[in-house]
């Protein structure tokens, strides 16, 4: 069953159009990211679910309700933003406790469940303190604390690890996921990280400028992505786009002096035509394959594995995965690939399957 469904949304200022006829379905229980660049509208995506920002037209359902027109508070949601939000003059008890407040609930019951979510959250011995007396992580941790005592349908997380430094966005993303295991509530989670959303998310929603591009799991998108922009925005380093021109009747192409094979493929890809071979940086370290010549200018050495950064003969730059040796400036070495590992995309960016 659908704990969300957004349907057909649409949503322009003047001119713009901010998002296109967007539908998705959460399931209940799920962890969903909405994941794209910077101004591709997932904010907006976000803030229009909570009732923050009007659509203009489409349909938002929460559980069995029709929420398009109801209030914020109305919709039984809770947010999580990127800036915490806490009130500064308040304990973290009574940031917590604030929803609860506002709902009239009594002293005791409310001191019940703070408790029950400070615990959780590993922030008991914090409650006494004031937001300023906390760390970034601290604060997030209570901004989370505040949204989960509310019991709500559905959780709203608006990039909230983006302002705290990259130990602490590890550490904190890993407790957003356990919370997510151990309460199994309905998450919707907007971000422009792709390694969040592959290690948080049991669905992605891929979206540029307003439109979907593509929706499924982590490994979906990485393995087999519909078009090119989703092959290099999924994955660190990026796929590694390459000229490549069709020969064979459509059976191999051209890379510079190298032939790849694509008879797996049912191409109808036809004699000269210009395509763009996609290759990963860690399909580039095969014993055997395709061979392709890099002069190396960069190496970066990341514990047992290296990337390795240089310019093939056509002028392009290639990132290679490196697991055993670690050439330096100015060397050249041969990467080899596998065909099948390869993803072909046509002049439209759109994959050749
Ligand atoms: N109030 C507004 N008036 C006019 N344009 C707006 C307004 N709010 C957002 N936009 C535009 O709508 C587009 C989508 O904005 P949105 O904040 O949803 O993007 P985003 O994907 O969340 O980006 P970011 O990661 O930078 O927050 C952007 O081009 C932005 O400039």
């Amino acid at each position: 069953m659908a704990n969300l469904s957004i349907r057909s949304v649409s949503k322009s200022y003047g001119a713009v159009s901010v998002l296109d006829d967007i539908s998705v379905e959460v399931e209940e229980g799920s962890f969903v990211v909405l994941l794209g660049p910077s101004g591709c509208g997932k904010s907006t995506l976000l803030h229009a679910v909570a009732g923050l920002n009007p659509i203009d037209s489409g349909t938002i359902v929460i559980g069995d309700r029709n929420v398009t027109n109801l209030p914020a508070r109305d919709r039984d949601v809770a947010m999580v933003f990127q800036s915490y939000a806490l009130y500064p003059t308040m304990s973290v008890a009574e940031n917590i406790a604030f929803p609860l407040k506002m709902r009239g609930l009594d002293r005791k019951t409310s001191g019940e469940k703070v408790d029950a979510v400070a615990k959780l959250l590993q922030i008991e011995p914090l409650l006494g303190r004031k937001p300023r007396e906390l760390s970034g992580g601290q604060r997030q941790r209570v901004a989370i604390g505040r949204a989960l005592v509310r019991d709500p349908k559905l959780f709203l997380f608006d990039e909230p690890l983006s302002n705290l430094d990259a130990a602490l966005r590890t550490e904190l993303r890993a407790e957003i996921k356990r919370l997510h295991q151990s309460i199994h509530r309905t998450m919707v989670y907007v971000t422009h990280d792709q390694t969040e959303a592959l290690t948080l998310a049991d669905k992605i929603v891929v979206l540029k400028a307003g439109k979907i591009e593509q929706v499924g799991t982590p490994l979906s998108l990485y393995d087999d992505p519909d078009n090119a922009f989703v092959a290099g925005f999924i994955g660190s380093p990026r796929m590694n786009f390459l000229k490549a021109t069709v020969a064979d009747d459509g059976k191999a192409l051209r890379v510079g002096d190298a032939r790849v094979d694509i008879s797996h493929l049912a191409s109808r890809l036809s004699n000269g035509q210009e395509v763009s071979l996609g290759i990963r940086p860690e399909h580039l370290d095969e014993k055997q394959g395709v061979e392709l010549s890099l002069a190396v200018d960069v190496t970066e050495r990341l514990g047992s594995t290296s990337y390795v950064h240089g310019v093939l003969p056509s002028g392009e730059t290639v990132v290679a995965e490196r697991r055993e040796d670690q050439p330096g400036f100015g060397e050249t070495i041969t990467l080899r690939f596998q065909p099948g590992r390869t993803r072909i995309f046509d002049a439209q960016g759109m994959r050749v399957r």
